[in-house]
């Protein structure tokens, strides 16, 4: 019997990893993604050149700019980038399968959380979480990967856990949805301001800092909102944190470390195809923390930096000259 087909919607270099993690087992895979060419590529020539460069692709992997083509499949996973998630699930047809929920980020014009949105753009389809240390070329090409995947009952893990993993995937089962949430989207921010410290070449002592102090913000923040502390220390929290703090792959990193040699954070984002959802998680985070009453300093200072408000060496001196607290 025929292994059941999935879908990924977001072909860019995660929804194409993800898709060609899944189709690794011999299942079908369909594809949506934003760009005509790119559907055309993933067909006719079995590659994603703009978004996952070098990688053969599974020619499982059927790719539609239709979001019918997928409308039936019991497992979707969601792989756009943050902001523009809820307008394109507005846009897929009713139906019961699951969707996971792969975007990093907060929602800029409403404050909310990917899985807030998805509620209301796709009303009455289960919602779960995949989140966690994942850079695409690694998952692409079958490298060791683990996971955290928060889903809304046991029910639904017994469903949905065998579609995804994998021999060199490999998902934890978490209930806790606002933690595996907040963990990816506030990392992305953090990886901004590391990339700062590089850009700037304050070295390893200072980065390792930056690490340790940021997550204390991301777990304030963290459980004022609801999630649970052994979330934000695990994979989809600490883990992701450490990853993109420390590699050139993140392109959140990479954008820090371009504010930190003397760029401008607009003129940076227009030479790039894709996403740094850090720079527009940030000011959405800075919001909701004020309002919740959370103090984030290293958010702070992030937007200022992004916002041109501020040089980084002056960013950096104002952070380290804050009042002394207790750690
Ligand atoms: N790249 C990675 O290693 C990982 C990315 N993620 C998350 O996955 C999400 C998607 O990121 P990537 O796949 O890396 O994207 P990407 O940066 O590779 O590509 C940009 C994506 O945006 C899409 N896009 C552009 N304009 C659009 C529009 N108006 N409407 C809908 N889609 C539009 C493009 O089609 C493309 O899929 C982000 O939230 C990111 O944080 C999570 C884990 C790993
Ligand atoms: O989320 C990621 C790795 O887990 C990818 O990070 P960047 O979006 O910064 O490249």
């Amino acid at each position: 019997m025929s292994k059941q087909a999935v879908g990924v919607i977001g072909g860019g270099a995660w929804g194409t990893a993800l898709a060609q993690m899944l189709a690794s087992d011999g299942r079908a895979v369909r594809l949506w993604a934003f760009e005509a060419p790119v559907v055309e590529e993933v067909n006719a020539q079995h590659r994603n050149t703009p978004y996952l460069a070098g990688i053969d692709l599974n020619p499982g992997i059927r790719a539609t700019t239709d979001l019918a083509d997928l409308a039936d499949l019991p497992m979707l996973l969601v792989v756009t980038p943050a902001q523009h998630m809820r307008r394109v699930l507005a846009g897929l047809p009713q139906g019961e399968g699951d969707l996971v929920l792969c975007c990093k980020g907060i929602e800029e014009a409403t404050g909310e959380l990917m899985v807030d949105a998805a509620r209301a753009a796709a009303p009455g389809r289960p919602l779960a979480v995949l989140s966690g240390p994942t850079f695409a070329h690694e998952v692409a090409n079958g490298q060791p990967t683990a996971v955290t995947l928060a889903c809304e009952s046991e029910a639904q893990w017994d469903r949905i856990a065998p579609l995804i993993w994998r021999p060199a995937f490999r998902p934890y089962f978490s209930t806790d949805i606002i933690g595996a949430e907040i963990g990816g989207a506030v990392k992305n921010v953090l990886a901004i301001a590391c990339g700062v410290v590089e850009g700037l070449r304050l070295g390893q002592n200072a980065r390792a800092a930056l690490i340790a102090r940021g997550f204390a913000e991301m777990t304030r923040f963290g459980l004022a909102c609801g999630a649970q502390a052994e979330t934000l220390s695990g994979l989809s929290g600490l883990g992701d944190l450490v990853l993109t703090c420390s590699s050139m792959s993140s392109r959140n990193f990479s954008l820090g470390k371009a504010l930190g040699e003397g760029r401008k954070a607009a003129d940076v984002l227009a030479d790039r195809a894709t996403v740094a959802e850090g720079a527009f998680t940030a000011p959405v985070l800075q919001r909701v923390a004020k309002a919740r009453g959370v103090a984030m300093p290293i958010v702070d200072t992030v937007c200022a930096l992004l916002a041109g408000q501020v040089a980084a060496g002056d960013a950096v001196a104002a952070l380290l000259a804050r009042p002394l607290t207790a750690e």
